[in-house]
């Protein structure tokens, strides 16, 4: 019987458990969507029990629907929304409070507080991220000083602290293992990057005892087996783990400097591969670790773009102008333009380059003569919008011009919007077959580390193209169109 590798992916608005066989193809899927919590403006929670019980049905149904067997698993990896963040007891492995999300803003004021502390400096320096309230750090620290008795809990080492990976394998495991891995660790603001160590400086800074965090491992290696109870009487090694968007580089087959990818899901995410360099960016990029694999890290650059595909939604369920996420295509072909609308959705602030979590989102260009059309139109196109801006960053930062920009993410099926994409940057915008890429990464993570793949070499053979999108816009309605979406980006920033 043939094995296959599974793939966990916990991702903002639903988990997936995915079945991919030796050429790297989807044998099967199973997926789940969980509550989103919005108990104040701008605060964003999960229920991490829920999270956890999306995931076992995940695993039970894709066995169910496929015909492979508990034993023809030869691993799991688990990839995840990066920086959302738990906090449970030691003893009864219980979440002390709800999973604070990483679009959450709740800890606002313990950022500005650090940040008028003049820290910000530091924090940049040491973990290459920047004091905002989307890094685990700030997160944990809020949940200590606002949970009755944590604090005092996580003195005497009774509590544990982990990013959705983290809390995975802890559950996964029954318990046994407390482990992340190097990209999740450079989401925390309390890893520093350089030295490969939880940084006792930061830790005092943001109050957070040691003896919470887990032990940091590379991305591909055996932390750990499953309990048998979870696949019907048999263990799994748990063999690989990276957060989303690192693992979608590695499914993309990034593997080589200057290579990238954008991931379109409830954000944008582009993450650049820089080898052995840790780029500091000059223009608001974010520098993290890619992965730690044989020992080794790499590093790359990243422009995190915090609403992309949850604009798509708000259409949907806030304005309830589209029925679903693929109408949107439909109703932007049927206008040749917007018409000089423009949406900004800076709904829970802006991230690179910009990094103002007060802003709040704004429409421009209104006439009466805009339609619904026109409105769907111009929010697809911020999506095109944002990534440019975060792309002009990166080739100033990294000194090198992009070839072509890998896609993937749930709303790369958007011909429209890919299109749009392409005329923007400039350059061929290549979606893969498999677009479930992030997946994808981390069933190579884990699959490597047991040998049932021998060398990121085999795997960069299974990279197949779906469709390539050329630019065919000319140079001036560019110009014109991008430096109207800087203007709005500019009024946006003023009105808050
Ligand atoms: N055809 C489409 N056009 C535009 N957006 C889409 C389309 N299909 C899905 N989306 C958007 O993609 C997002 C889902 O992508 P996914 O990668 O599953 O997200 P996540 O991993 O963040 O939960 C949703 O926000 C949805 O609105
Ligand atoms: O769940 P996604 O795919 O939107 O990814 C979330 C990111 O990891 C947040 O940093």
């Amino acid at each position: 019987m043939e094995k296959y590798i599974m793939a966990l992916d916990q991702g903002t608005t639903s988990s997936r458990a995915i079945l991919f066989n030796h050429k790297g193809e989807i044998v099967e899927t199973a997926q789940r969507e969980f509550q989103q919590f919005f108990p104040k403006s701008g605060w964003v929670e999960h229920d991490a029990n829920e999270i956890w019980t999306s995931i076992t049905s995940c695993i039970a149904e894709v066995l169910r629907k496929s015909d492979a067997e508990p034993e023809n698993i030869a691993a799991i990896g688990i990839t995840n929304q990066r920086e959302t963040t738990v906090v449970w007891d030691k003893t009864s492995g219980k979440p002390i409070y709800k999973a604070v999300v990483w679009q959450s803003r709740q800890t606002q004021d313990i950022c500005n507080e650090l940040r008028e502390q003049g820290y910000n400096d530091l924090f940049r320096e040491k973990t290459g991220l920047l004091i905002d309230p989307y890094f685990a750090g700030t997160k944990v620290k809020w949940i200590l000083d606002h949970v009755e008795g944590a604090r005092t809990k996580a003195e005497n080492g009774e509590l544990m602290f982990g990013t959705i990976d983290t809390w995975l394998i802890y559950k996964l495991s029954g318990g046994k293992a407390h482990v992340t891995d190097y990209s999740n660790a450079s989401r925390t603001l309390m890893f520093n990057i350089h030295e490969l160590t939880w940084d006792d400086e930061l830790l005092k800074i943001l109050d957070i005892p040691k003896s919470m965090l887990p032990e940091v491992r590379d991305s591909s290696e055996v932390y750990a087996e499953t309990v048998e109870y979870h696949f019907f009487g048999h263990k799994v090694p748990i063999a690989g783990a990276a957060g989303d968007q690192h693992a979608a580089l590695f499914g993309q087959a990034c593997f080589d400097d200057g290579m990238a990818k954008n991931t379109y899901g409830t954000g944008c995410f582009v993450l650049m591969n820089t080898g052995e360099k840790a780029v500091k960016s000059e223009h608001g990029l974010l520098t993290t670790l890619a992965w730690g694999l044989d020992g080794k890290v790499e590093y790359a650059m990243e422009g995190s773009i915090f609403v992309a595909g949850s604009a798509i939604q708000w259409l949907r369920d806030g304005l309830k102008i589209i029925d679903n996420s693929p109408q949107s295509e439909v109703y932007a072909k049927r206008v040749t333009e917007s018409s000089g609308v423009y949406l900004v959705p800076a709904f829970v602030g802006l991230g690179t380059p910009y990094w103002d979590s007060d802003a709040r989102g704004a429409m421009f260009g209104l006439t009466r003569g805009t339609t619904r059309e026109h409105i769907v139109r111009a929010t697809l196109e911020a999506l095109a919008y944002q990534t440019k801006d975060v792309v002009d960053a990166m080739i100033e930062d990294a000194n090198m011009d992009l070839r072509s920009l890998r896609v993937d993410g749930g709303a790369v099926k958007n011909n429209f919007l890919m299109q749009f994409q392409s005329d923007m940057l400039g350059v061929s915008v290549e979606r893969p077959a498999v677009t479930e890429t992030t997946a994808l990464g981390a069933a190579y993570l884990a699959g490597l580390a047991v040998g049932y793949w021998e060398s990121k070499e085999e795997l960069k053979q299974h990279w197949k193209i779906d469709e390539k999108f050329e630019p065919e816009m000319d140079q001036q309605q560019k110009d014109e169109l991008y430096n109207g979406w800087k203007k709005a980006i500019e009024a946006t920033q003023v009105f808050k």
